[in-house]
């Protein structure tokens, strides 16, 4: 894609590869654009390589890459880009899709580069993610958006303390909605179906709902399927007792968001 240059990815785990295969579905970087850090080999990367892409190639090749995307553990990267701050030019950006690690924190081990930190989802790898974007640099930003909106519907935020937030309800809140649908199941099963059964209908019913979702308001979703006085309405209500939904929501949260500054 014209613009976007060189990338170097560092970190081809489970969310490195999402993004990787994302980038090559969507066309965003062509794989001849792209190099790979990996101290392992790892099935994206080897595909991207089938492509073009350079693994592991001699330090000197980043010299020429416009952003440099860190994919490594919170706990690590500063001992995984120190060794790497000699050998990048002065146009690059330091790209950051870590949890929890804040911009001054980054700016400490990598001073001099302009940062973006973008919180995806998994979900890019088939180009349907989600994707927060933060910058105080215009130039910075403007990347991370060329990068990610092509394969996540992403929203840029007005302030980094908004990023744990961010991370908390977008960047974890697949793995909650799979939760409630296996409690969803377990609930079925505990009301006479067998286990397997439950467990089809349960996921079915979570990706017909995504489906039907649309652009409309919830509340008119909720309405288009609760009758009034019917049995999802008495479900709504048992769901919605004494304010649970909401307690056990901003508990869910809420925990997220300390993890994400415990972190950083
Ligand atoms: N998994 C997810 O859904 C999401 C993860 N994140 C963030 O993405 C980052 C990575 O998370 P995961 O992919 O889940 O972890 P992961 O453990 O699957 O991947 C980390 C990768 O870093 C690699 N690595 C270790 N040392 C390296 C080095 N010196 N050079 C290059 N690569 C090296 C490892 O081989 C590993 O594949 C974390 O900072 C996390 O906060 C953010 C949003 C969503
Ligand atoms: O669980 C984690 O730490 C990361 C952040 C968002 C999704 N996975």
């Amino acid at each position: 894609m014209p613009g976007v240059g060189l990338v170097v990815l560092i970190g081809c785990g489970r969310l490195g590869s999402a993004i990787l295969e994302g980038w090559l579905l969507t066309q965003t970087v062509a794989a001849a654009d792209l190099i790979i850090l990996s101290p392992s080999e790892k099935p994206a990367a080897e595909v991207a390589r089938a492509q073009g892409a350079r693994i592991n190639p001699p330090l000197e090749a980043l010299a020429e890459a416009s952003v440099i995307v860190l994919a490594v553990k919170p706990a690590m990267w500063r001992d995984v880009v120190t060794p790497l701050l000699p050998f990048l030019g002065d146009r690059a950006v330091i790209l950051s899709v870590m949890a929890g690690v804040t911009a001054p924190t980054l700016a400490e081990g990598i001073g001099g580069w302009p940062i973006v930190r973008v919180m995806p989802t998994t979900g890019v790898s088939r180009g349907r993610g989600v994707a927060s974007v933060w910058s105080a640099d215009d130039r910075a930003r403007a990347l991370g958006q060329a990068l990610f909106e092509p394969m996540a519907e992403t929203v840029v935020l007005a302030d980094e303390a908004l990023m744990d937030a961010a991370t908390a309800v977008a960047g974890s809140g697949a793995a909650y909605f799979y939760a409630f649908t296996e409690a969803l199941a377990r609930a079925g099963e505990a009301a006479g179906l067998d286990a397997m059964t439950a467990d089809v209908l349960a996921r079915a019913t979570l990706r017909s709902a995504a489906d039907s979702m649309g652009e409309d308001a919830l509340e008119a979703l909720i309405g288009r399927i609760a009758s009034p006085g019917g049995s999802t309405r008495a479900g709504l209500d048992a769901l919605a007792k004494d304010g649970r939904l909401g307690v056990m929501l901003d508990e869910t949260v809420a925990a997220a968001v300390r993890r994400n500054r415990e972190m950083g």
